[in-house]
C-alpha cells in the first residue's frame, strides 16, 4: 500500500500529537497552523512526551510547517484538529485546494464536525474520528499525552496502517455516531473541570464535582433516550450506569474507577486550557449540544444550560468554583 501524505489542519495540541507521531515514523506530514504556533515549531522543533513512552524530539528540519490551507493541496489524508467553532471556516478555506479524492478525518470533540466538514467539502470522503485522551502543550513546542487510550475512526485501511506504524493505537469503528455520543458524555466534564481550576485527577476525586458531572450526564442520557440514541459502551461501565458510579463515596469511586483515573497529575481538560489562554471554549458544542437535543425532543436540560452560561461568564471574567458551590448552583438550576 503506498504511504499516504498527511496534512494536519489546526496544528495545536491534538494536531501536533497525531502529526508528530506520524513524522517520527517517517510519514510525510504538513502541519497547517497559526503563524505564532508555526514560528515556535520552526525555532524549537516539536517534542512529544507522555508518562509511558520515552520523549520524541523532532528537530525543525523534520517538520513541514505552513500557515495557509493551500499547503494541504497534495495531501491524501487531512486530519482536522481545529476547535469546533473553527471547523466551518477552516474547511471552507480548504475546499479550493483539496484533491477531489482526499480523505478528511475529524479528530474533534462534539457531534457535528463531520457533518460540517461534509457540507463544506462536497464530494470528499469525510470520516469521524475520536481522541479519548488528554493532550496539552506543556511548554512551547512540546505536547504531552496525559492519559492512555485508544483512538477510534471510521474504517480506512491507509489511515489505520499509518497510525499503527506510528505507534498510535487506533480502532476502526462502524458506529462512530454512537462513539461520539459516548465521548460527549465524558466531555460534559470539560466544563466542570475548567470551572474547578483543578487537574482532572483531583477534580474527579471529589464527589461534589462528580455530582455536577452526574447531573449533566443524567440530562444527556434522557435526551439521548428521547432521540433514540444509544451511546457506545467504551469502558468497563455502561454509559447509563456512570452517573450512579459518579455519586459513590470518594474511596469507593477511586477503587472502581482506578483505570479511568490513570491520568497524569497535571492533566486538565482542553476547556481548562482554553479558559487559561483566554480563548473561546467549545461549551456550545458540548453542553450546548445536550441543551439543543433536549429541546428538539420537547425536554429541558437546565443543568447543562446553566453550565453553558457559567462557562461563558468565565470566558470574560475568570473564576473558579469549589465542588459544593458548583453542585449547589447546578441543583438550583433544575
Ligand atoms: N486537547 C485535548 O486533550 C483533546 C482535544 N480534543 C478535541 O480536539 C480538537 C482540537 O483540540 P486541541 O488540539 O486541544 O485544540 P488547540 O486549540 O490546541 O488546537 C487547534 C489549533 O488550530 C488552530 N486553528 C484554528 N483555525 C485554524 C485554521 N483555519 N488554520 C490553521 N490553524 C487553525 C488554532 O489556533 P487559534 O487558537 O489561534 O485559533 C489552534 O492552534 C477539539 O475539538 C478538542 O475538543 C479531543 C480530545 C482531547
Ligand atoms: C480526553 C478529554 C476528556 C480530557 O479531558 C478531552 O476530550 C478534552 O479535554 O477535551
Amino acid at each position: 500500500m503506498p504511504r499516504p501524505r498527511f496534512a494536519v489542519l489546526g496544528a495545536g495540541s491534538i494536531g501536533c500529537h497525531l502529526g508528530g507521531h506520524l513524522v517520527a515514523a517517517g510519514h510525510d506530514v504538513t502541519f497547517v497552523g497559526r503563524s505564532a504556533a508555526m514560528a515556535t515549531l520552526a525555532e524549537r522543533g516539536l517534542t512529544l512526551t507522555s508518562s509511558t513512552r520515552p520523549p520524541v524530539h523532532l528537530p525543525p528540519d523534520r517538520l513541514t510547517l505552513a500557515t495557509g490551507p493551500e499547503a494541504a493541496a497534495g495531501a491524501d489524508h487531512v486530519l482536522v484538529t481545529v476547535k469546533s467553532a473553527d471547523t466551518e471556516s477552516a474547511a471552507t478555506a480548504l475546499a479550493a485546494h483539496l484533491a477531489p479524492d482526499a480523505v478528511v478525518v475529524s479528530f474533534q470533540n462534539g457531534l457535528r464536525n463531520p457533518a460540517v466538514l461534509r457540507a463544506a467539502l462536497p464530494g470528499r470522503t469525510v470520516l469521524a474520528g475520536m481522541v479519548p485522551y488528554n493532550v496539552m502543550r506543556s511548554e512551547p513546542g512540546t505536547v504531552h499525552q496525559g492519559m492512555p487510550g485508544r483512538l477510534m475512526a471510521e474504517p480506512d485501511d491507509a489511515l489505520l496502517a499509518a497510525f499503527h506504524e506510528a505507534g498510535l493505537d487506533i480502532e476502526a469503528r462502524t458506529d462512530m455516531s454512537e462513539v461520539q455520543h459516548s465521548k460527549l458524555l465524558m466531555n460534559l466534564n470539560n466544563a466542570v473541570n475548567a470551572l474547578s481550576g483543578l487537574p482532572l485527577r483531583d477534580q474527579l476525586g471529589l464527589r461534589a464535582y462528580r455530582g455536577c458531572l452526574a447531573l449533566c450526564q443524567r440530562e444527556a442520557l434522557a435526551a439521548y433516550r428521547a432521540a433514540g440514541v444509544a451511546p457506545a459502551r467504551l469502558g468497563p461501565i455502561a454509559p447509563g450506569a456512570v452517573p450512579f458510579v459518579l455519586g459513590l463515596p470518594d474511596a469507593v469511586f477511586r477503587r472502581l474507577a482506578a483505570a479511568s483515573l490513570r491520568t497524569d497529575a497535571h492533566a486538565r481538560s482542553s476547556m481548562w486550557e482554553d479558559l487559561k489562554c483566554g480563548r473561546p471554549t467549545e461549551v456550545e458544542s458540548l453542553q450546548g449540544e445536550i441543551v439543543d437535543l433536549a429541546r428538539a425532543h420537547g425536554r429541558r436540560a437546565p443543568v447543562n444550560a446553566r453550565l453553558v452560561a457559567l462557562v461563558h461568564e468565565a470566558e470574560s471574567a475568570p473564576r473558579t468554583w469549589t465542588g459544593p458551590e458548583l453542585y449547589a448552583e447546578l441543583r438550583a438550576a433544575r
